[in-house]
């Protein structure tokens, strides 16, 4: 099987579900974008996918000689089941054919060039996962977690598997780590502290970014992306600059 991806391939991984791996993959897929990067972000969580809602995309991929096309957003390329399915339909599939969906986001979608390609996975160690251990050997992987013990215990087992799995890991980052109210400074650890310390130490890696919680605008629902909340871009650009610089340091050592 020919693997038509190029460039530095990024896994988003987590443990837990709902610890913001998918908003994690997108900000820093945008960020690596706005530092004149060429980047892809691909939508590997089949049945949860939420790529396409976090950016509020609408459009669907074309095709062109039995290929795909992927939807360009902002500076960054996307594809996603959401794009191959009419309205919110579920995915009812068993794994094998799990598998074949994700040889053709691989094969049959015209990537083009690119730096960094960002994968989005679901949360476990599921099928999804083993497959891309065997797709993508090169893939590294970068590990989601919240602060809370929980979450950090599963998420030691997400990063367990990468490495008996020969997968790189990158680092850890702590998403939801504190809460600081809109005009003041204080830092509230609302789901306790170090956790994301704690697993890049168990895992041998570094804490590669803590990044708060999105203050809610004025419908209630939290501004989690980099384009509406700037103290995230700032958090979410030093994460984008931290791992271009140990990517580029890894190329050259190697
Ligand atoms: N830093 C943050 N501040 C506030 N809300 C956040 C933050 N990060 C993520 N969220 C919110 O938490 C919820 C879960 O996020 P997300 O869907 O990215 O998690 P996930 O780990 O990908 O979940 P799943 O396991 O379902 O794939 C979403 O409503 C998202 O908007």
């Amino acid at each position: 099987m020919i693997i038509l991806l190029s460039g530095n391939v990024i896994a988003i991984t987590s443990g837990k579900g709902g610890v913001g791996k998918s908003t994690v993959a997108v900000n820093l897929a945008l960020s690596l974008a706005n530092l004149g990067k060429k980047v892809a972000l691909i939508d590997l969580d089949i049945y949860g996918y939420s790529v396409p809602k976090i950016l509020n995309i609408d459009s669907k991929p074309k095709t062109m000689n039995n290929k795909i096309i992927p939807v360009g957003h902002e500076n960054i390329t996307v594809m996603s089941m959401g794009f191959l399915l009419k309205g919110n339909d579920p995915v009812v599939w068993r794994g094998p054919m799990l598998g074949k969906m994700i040889d053709h986001f691989f094969d049959d979608v015209i990537w083009g060039k690119q730096d960094y390609v960002i994968l989005d996975l679901p949360p476990g160690t599921g099928d999804v996962a083993l497959d891309l251990h065997h797709k993508l050997p090169k893939c590294q992987e970068i590990i989601v977690t919240t602060p809370h013990p929980n979450a950090v215990h599963v998420a030691e087992r997400a990063g367990m598997m990468a490495k008996q799995t020969n997968h790189t890991i990158i680092g850890v980052i702590e998403n939801m780590s504190y809460f600081t109210p809109p005009h003041s400074n204080e830092k509230y650890h609302l789901f306790g502290k170090g956790g994301g310390s704690t697993l890049a130490s168990n895992l041998d890696t570094e804490l590669l970014a803590s990044i708060p919680l999105a203050n809610p605008q004025a419908d209630g629902e939290p501004s989690v992306l980099i384009t509406q909340d700037p103290t995230l871009a700032d958090e979410y650009r030093a994460l984008a600059e931290r791992l271009i610089e140990k990517l580029t340091l890894e190329e050259v050592m190697n």
